[in-house]
């Protein structure tokens, strides 16, 4: 997978050198490529950004740079790739979207800062490539950035060759619907506290069993609009009784 980032900040982006994503862009499972939006200006301040049309606090970024950047990276008539700017604005990103970005060729991110990026850099690249406006949550951080490192890692981890034990793809939160039972490991005992009895009985159907009604009671408890979601064969008799 190719992943370009443009921001004004790529310093902010040296998190991907580390760990997993690290590993990832060291086995040349993903060819990182971050770009400073800076490079695409041509006056002495090297500006990005200007007043909001129409008035209102802040600044917008101007279309120019971006237009100019995409260009560069993605020539029109070459292959394009897929868009992702992340904003507080943008469809809610999910473990859904993480594997379906995994399975494209070529990812973009746009880390806008200030206000944003001027809505037109957005419809422009949209007449040649696919583009999608991505939240990370309800809440507003200062730019693009921290939302497309949580993205990329979650994207990246998916991808083939990159976790050691790619079982713990299935058996993890939002995976099914459900949010992931509680862990536990050694020791059995610990300041008074113990792992549950079930978890050591070696009696892997009522561990499974165990597993799914601590799941589903979590999933209850702190996110029952997932429950809501679940289509209904999803759970059995068995789980309607939890
Ligand atoms: N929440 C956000 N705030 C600012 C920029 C991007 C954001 N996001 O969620 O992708």
């Amino acid at each position: 997978m190719r992943l370009d980032v443009v921001t004004i900040f790529p310093d902010y982006l040296a998190p991907l050198r580390l760990s997993l994503v690290g590993k990832a862009v060291a086995a040349g499972i993903v060819d990182l490529r971050v770009h400073d939006l800076r490079e695409w200006t041509h006056d002495k301040h090297r500006t990005v950004d200007d007043t909001p049309a129409g008035g209102g606090p802040g600044m917008v970024m101007r279309p120019e740079p971006w237009g100019e950047a995409l260009d560069t990276l993605a020539p029109p008539g070459g292959p394009q790739p897929r868009l992702v700017v992340p904003t507080p604005a943008g469809v809610p990103f999910t473990q859904a979207l993480a594997d379906e970005y995994a399975a494209e060729p070529w990812l973009l991110f746009a880390c806008g800062r200030y206000e944003g990026i001027d809505q037109r850099v957005i419809d422009h690249a949209g007449q040649r490539m696919r583009v999608d406006e991505v939240s990370i949550g309800d809440y507003v951080l200062a730019g693009g950035e921290a939302a497309a490192l949580v993205i990329i890692e979650a994207v990246v981890r998916l991808l083939p060759g990159v976790l050691g034990n790619p079982e713990s793809l299935t058996e993890e939160s939002h995976t099914g619907g459900l949010l992931e039972y509680p862990v536990y490991t050694k020791p059995a005992h610990w300041r008074g506290l113990d792992v549950p009895p079930v978890l050591l009985s070696g009696h892997h159907g009522r561990i499974a069993r165990w597993r799914r009604d601590q799941a589903l009671r979590r999933t209850a408890r702190r996110r029952p609009d997932l429950l809501a979601r679940l289509p209904a064969e999803a759970l059995d008799a068995r789980d309607r009784e939890v």
